[in-house]
This record gives C-alpha cells, structure tokens and sequence, in this order.
C-alpha cells in the first residue's frame, strides 16, 4: 500500500516524495517548499482545463459515431468535411507563418542521422541508446541479416571469417561511395597515413592516392605517419575508420582496419510513454531516477553479460587532432529528448486536494524539466544540451488547443523553475487524426518552442481504426500501410513543416522499424524515410542506428527538402479517406490468419505488461518473425479486432476460442523463462489474458481507443495481488 506525504493540500506518495526532495531538487535552485507550493497552484488550474479537454475527444468521438451510423447508408465527401468542419474536428487554418524556435542543438536543427528510442526505465538499455552515438559498423553488419549466410558465411557461434570478409567488403564498398579515393578502391588500400594535413592511402605498388573530396578528411588519432583512427565526414555524419594491424581483425587486413564506426544515433528518446510499464509511484520514481542519472552523467548499471561481469556508464567525447593540427572533440553522447505521457492519464503519485489522481502528464512535465535543469546548470559530468534547452516530446495530442495546453503548461513550469522562456522544447508527435488535419495550427500554437514534428503512424493506425469505427469493418491490417490515408499523412506532414519553416529548426521525423531482426529489408525500404522529406526516423536498437546512418550518407536530405519546399501541395482530401473495406468476402482462413496473427501480437505483449512490468517486447508474429510491440502496436490490433467483432466479420466466440489457441502458443514461446507465468489453463485467473480480452471486447469504448487503462488498472490489480 502506498503511504502518502501531506504537503499543503497535495498528498504526494513516499516514494516520489523522497525522490524529488532527496536527489531531483538539491542542486537545481528551486526551494522544496516553494517548488511544491508552485506544482500546487499549476495543478489547481490546470487539472480542469486537461479534463475540459478529454471531454472535448468524448464528445467529437459521439457525434463521429453518431454521423457514420446516421449516414451508413452512403455519403458525399464533401458532406463528410462539412460535418467535420462544424464540429471543429476540422479547424479553420491560421494564416501562414514561420516557427522562431531558438537555441537549438545542432543534431536537431542541422544533423539529419537516426533517432533512436528507449524505454528509460530500463537502465541498461537507456545506457546503451545514449552511448549509440557511435557504433561499429563490423558488429551491426556481422550480426544481422543484412549480409546473407550463404557461401559458407553463416554467423555460428565463433567468428567465421568467410562472414568476415564480406563485412569488410561491404564496409569498404560503402567508404568508397561516401569518401571515394581517387582511381583506386578502399580495398586496395595498404597503409593510410596523414601528409601534409592530407589523408594520403599507399597502394601495394607504392603509388599513393588522395581523397576525391579532400576535405571530407576531419581528423585523425595517434601520429600522422602511424594513425590509429582516420575521421571522415560526410553529409554532416562522421565516420572513423579504426586502424591496428595487431587486433584479430586488422592484422588480416591488409591495410590494418579493426573497424568502421559510424556516426549512429545522433538523437535519442529517452521514453516515459509507449515503452514503459510505469503505474505507480513506484515505477515513476524508477523513470525518473534513471532520467535524473542520464542528466546528471552519473547513471551507471552492472550486469552478467556472455559470463562477464559488465559496468556500464556514459561515454566520454571523443577527440582528434585536426588536420591543421588543432583539435576537434566530437560528442561521445547521442542529444537526448525525453518523451513524456499524453494528456488522458492520471497517477496515483500525487493526490490532489479532493483527494483525486492528478494528471500524469503535468506531473511527467514538471519532474522531467526538474532534471532537465541539472543538465542547464552543468551539474553533471557531461552536457546534453550545448544551447541550453531541454527537449520534451509530448504525444497523442488530438488538434491545436491540445497542444496549446502543453505550451501553457509549459509556460508555467518554466516559471516554476526558474526557467527563460522557451527554454522547455517540444516535438510534437503527430500522430492523432486531428493533428494531422490541423498539423499547421499545431505547430503555431507552439511556434516558438517546437523541435520536431514525428509521424507516429503506429498509433495514428489506432487513431484512424478507432476514429471510424461505426463507419465499417476496416481493411486488413497489413493493408493499412499502402492505403491512401496514410500515404497522404505522411507526405502532409513533411509538407506542412516545410512549409512553416522548420529546416535549419527543428527535425522532421518519421517512424519506428518495428522489425528489428529485418536488417536487410530495413536497408532496401528505411531510406524511402528520407526520399520522402524526413530529417531523422525511429529506430528500434543500436545496431538499426549504426545501419540506418549508412542511408544519411547515401542520401542527400538537405537537397530533398529543399526540392519540396518548391512544391508544397494540400492533401486533406486524401487524408479523409477512411480505410473501410470496399467488399468484406474475405476467405475463412484469412479471416482466422488475421486475427491469430492478432491475438498473437496482444497476449505475447499484454503478458510481460501485467505480469512483469515490461512495456516493451519482441514478440513473435504467426510467421515467426519478432516484432516491437508497444501500447501503439498493441492498440491497433486490439482496435482491428474489436473492429471487425463490431461489424460482425467475426463472433464473439471465435475471437475467444482464438485468444485460447493463440494463450498457448504464446505460453510456449515463453516456457524458457522460469519467471513467466502461463495463462493457460486458467485463463479465468490470468490478470494478463483477462487484460488482453478486455482490450478487445471492450475496445469500441476505450478513449480513442487506448490500451493504457486497461494495461494500468491489470497492472496495478496484479501488483496489489488481488488475484493469485
Ligand atoms: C510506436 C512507438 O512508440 S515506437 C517507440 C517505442 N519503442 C521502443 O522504444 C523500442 C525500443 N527497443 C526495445 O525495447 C528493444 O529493442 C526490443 C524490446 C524491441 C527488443 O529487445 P531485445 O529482445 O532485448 O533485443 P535483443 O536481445 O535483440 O538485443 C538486446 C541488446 O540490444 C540492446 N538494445 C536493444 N534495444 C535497444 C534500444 N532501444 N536502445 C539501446 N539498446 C538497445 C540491449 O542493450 C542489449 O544489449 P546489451 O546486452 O549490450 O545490453
Ligand atoms: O509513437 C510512435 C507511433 O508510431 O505511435
Ligand atoms: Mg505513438
């Protein structure tokens, strides 16, 4: 049971309490007294205006659903947005106009490279993501499918050196188009040195060759005779080809290459939201205290890893000489942002005067800016922010006064805690339907703060299910992916931050590779991010980073976006086609294909949730293939289900016969692990399998069709053991 701490009329629990005065507030020069005075007065008026603003979605999704079952019978488009438009789903557009944003890091406003995301409560994952600034291009390729088994180059469990030798081919292959050396290859490189502030490569017969681009050359570690790093840099990103002709791999190599770093995450979320299980003050704390460690470069972790021992801390920056002989740091570190929940839940972490939870995404605002301070007031070992901002990414807002209420809260914290205006930045997941249509207003009401705009097309998948739901079954799930709507969202939210001004700014970004042992098809397919106008995109891991960099060097984003910026078009009419199935004659089996491989995806990722406390998994599909599944992956297949439930596709009996077959196969999937607890045969006493059947059954009423009310209250009842 949680024990609560009075303070004024605020009833804050003991372990947030401890935590925020003991380690969030000394050193960041707010007062204890005055800073829970202050959180107070900001939860006093801002608390009805968050409610006032979900009753808002309550009400727009009525008058949704009343309008599809009123006019099912058939409508005109046209019909369709002038409904919309007078019901403020559509709003009237603000004239154009600029975003002002200032001091913004360089890896948001100039360096277009990969954003990875982490689950923060997970210390030795967030580690690992913020020190993914660097990878070894080696490692990434020899452990994933990007380079094929075949030919006697299969992984195994001792290095093979056939494998070896093709990573090495592709990597050298890869520096040639990047940094192409004059009349010669990488390949046929036998020594690298430095003359005369030149990067000069020695042939087998002695002639001696020169970069294309000289200056692509940075920089250098060691002596310029005997380098032991050669720094490259291409399209912004660097690339540090490492030299030592005694390790393993650079003594068979003929010019004494260990390894290809690149350039990987040049910016990371550090994720409060989809990728965490936190329902309590417990699990908050554990978020925030890692969040605290991350800010204040003191966070460390020490686990078993392969029989070893391992510690893990942030890295240092990395340093060259130049070729003028100076020096050049680099940093060691990815920019990190921090996502925070959404305006729909509350936490029991904090009670507010009527003894009621409070929001928990003003609570998430004011804790994180907290320690967002300590990184400002340079009170750690290293700094994130060089221009002195702290980078929240605020998601699942639905239109333009949503977003003007996280300005206003943030407006308000900045007071709190001493802050300059502005200092708070935002990305602004656009990833709800009525952001997309109102995306432009969106960004105005935050123009002078904004960072990123990111399509978040998993959730907005569930947003567009849930939207529409009484408008008819919904095509299938895989189909979602070509279908116009969303096409057209993507390529409107590139237009629109273009258009109001966000290159040299702010990131226009796109979303997660939700495949993360797909490394190959991520490199034929994740480039297409970046053709269509993106700056950054998600990725799941450092490995998809250290790959997905390779397609900032083959692609010239600044040139692209700059292209669109010449030809800005307005699709909303593409966006308003609702993917409803045009004929529902699907086959018996494709029907049941569809909804095991849903069922599947649910139980594999709603049974670590409730019973483990992991908001993020590798969860098998039916063909086998592991997926990232989060509450957004999970809400559109519970969304897609309850869908086709509504519309009568399937009945209620086979969805629940399918949850039992599906139970079981995701309890064997998991019989390795001494931990798990089946939810088979007692699906009745399962918390886990009565939260994913909820999820489905009761899906049409769920809030624009959200998983986390009914993972949190599965959670929180599992916690307090309610069930054995
Ligand atoms: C719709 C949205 O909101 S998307 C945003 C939310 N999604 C995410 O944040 C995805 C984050 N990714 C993950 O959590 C994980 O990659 C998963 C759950 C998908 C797969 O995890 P696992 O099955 O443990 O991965 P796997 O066994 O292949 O790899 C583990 C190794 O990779 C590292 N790793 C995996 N993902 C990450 C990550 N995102 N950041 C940093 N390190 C990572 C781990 O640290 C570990 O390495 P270590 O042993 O040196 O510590
Ligand atoms: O947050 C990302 C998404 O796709 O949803
Ligand atoms: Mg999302």
């Amino acid at each position: 049971m949680s024990q609560y701490v009075k303070i004024g009329n605020l009833n804050v629990d003991q372990a947030l309490y401890e935590f925020i005065v003991s380690e969030a507030l000394p050193e960041s020069g707010v007062a204890d007294e005055q800073f829970w005075s202050d959180f107070e007065t900001l939860l006093d008026e801002l608390t009805p205006v968050n409610q006032s603003l979900l009753g808002e979605r309550d009400a727009i999704q009525n008058q949704l659903d009343t309008w599809y079952k009123e006019n099912n019978a058939g409508y005109e488009f046209e019909e369709y947005k002038g409904f919309l438009e007078e019901i403020g789903y559509l709003e009237p557009k603000v004239d154009d106009f600029k975003v002002t944003t200032e001091n913004v890091d360089h890896e948001i406003a100039h360096q277009a490279g990969p954003q990875l995301v982490v689950p923060v409560d997970n210390a030795r994952y967030a580690l690992n993501a913020a020190n993914a600034r660097f990878g070894s291009l080696y490692d990434a390729l020899y452990g994933t499918d990007v380079i094929s088994e075949d030919d006697g180059a299969e992984q195994g469990s001792h290095y093979n050196p056939v494998r070896g030798k093709k990573v090495v081919t592709y990597a050298k292959e890869f520096l040639d188009r990047i940094a192409p050396l004059a009349e010669t290859s990488h390949k046929d490189v036998i020594t690298y040195k430095v003359t005369g502030g030149e990067l000069s490569a020695t042939l087998s017969d002695g002639s001696e060759r020169r970069l294309v681009d000289p200056g692509k050359f940075k920089g250098y570690q060691g002596v310029p005779d005997d380098p032991s790093a050669i720094l490259l840099e291409n399209h912004g990103l660097h690339v540090e080809i490492q030299l030592d002709p005694d390790h393993p791999i650079g003594k068979d190599d003929p010019a004494g290459v260990k390894d290809v770093l690149v350039e990987s995450a040049t910016t990371t979320i550090m994720d409060c939201e989809d990728s965490v299980a936190a329902v309590d003050a417990e699990d908050k704390v554990l978020v925030y205290r890692n969040l605290l460690g991350l800010m204040k470069g003191d966070l460390t972790t020490s686990f078993n890893k392969g029989g070893k021992e391992v510690t893990r801390h942030l890295q240092p920056d990395r340093s060259y000489t130049t070729p003028e002989g100076g020096e050049r740091v680099l940093k060691g570190r990815s920019l990190m942002f921090i996502r925070n929940v959404g305006h729909l839940m509350t936490t029991p972490a904090i009670l507010d005067k009527n003894g009621d939870e409070v929001p928990e995404g003003i609570v998430d605002g004011v804790v994180t800016s907290l320690l967002g301070k300590h990184d400002l007031l340079q009170n750690g070992k290293y700094q994130n922010s060089v221009e002195g901002s702290i980078y929240i990414v605020k998601p699942k807002m639905h239109g333009s006064k949503e977003v003007a209420f996280a300005n206003s809260l943030f407006n308000k914290i900045e007071d709190m805690l001493g802050l300059e205006r502005h200092t708070i930045k935002i990305g602004v997941m656009d990833e709800e339907r009525r952001t997309t249509l109102n995306l432009k207003n969106c960004i105005h009401e935050v123009k002078e703060r904004i960072v990123f705009i990111n399509t978040g097309f998993l959730d907005r998948t569930g947003d567009e299910i849930h939207t529409s739901m009484e408008a008819g079954a919904m095509i299938r799930k895989q189909e979602m992916k070509t279908s116009t709507w969303l096409q057209a969202y993507e390529q409107s939210n590139v237009n629109v931050g273009i258009e109001t001004g966000l290159i040299g700014k702010a990131q226009i970004g796109k979303g997660m590779w939700a495949m993360p042992e797909l490394m190959y098809n991520m490199m034929e397919q994740k480039g297409s991010q970046l053709i269509a106008g993106a700056n950054t995109a998600w990725v799941p891991s450092p490995t998809a980073a250290s790959l997905h960099a390779l397609h900032y060097h083959e692609i010239n984003v600044k040139a692209i976006q700059e292209k669109i910026l010449e030809n800005i078009t307005d699709n909303i009419n593409d966006i308003l086609q609702v993917p409803v199935a045009s004929s529902t004659n699907w086959s018996e089996q494709e029907i049941q294909q569809e909804l095991e491989n849903n069922a599947q995806g649910i139980l594999g990722y709603v049974v670590r949730w409730v019973n483990h406390g992991v908001g993020c998994s590798k969860v098998p599909d039916i063909n086998n293939i592991g997926l990232m599944e989060d509450r957004a992956t999970l809400r559109i297949s519970s969304q897609h289900m309850s869908n086709w439930l509504h519309h009568g596709i399937v009945t209620e009996e086979q969805v629940e016969q399918t949850l039992r077959k599906m139970a079981k196969v995701v309890d064997e999937q998991n019989a390795h692990d001494s931990e798990y607890r089946p939810m088979t045969p007692d699906y009745e006493q399962s918390i886990a399998y009565q939260a994913a059947r909820d999820l489905i059954f009761e899906g049409t009423k769920q809030p624009n069709g959200y998983t986390e009310p009914i993972l949190h209250q599965r959670r929180r009842e599992l916690k307090e053991n309610v069930y054995i």
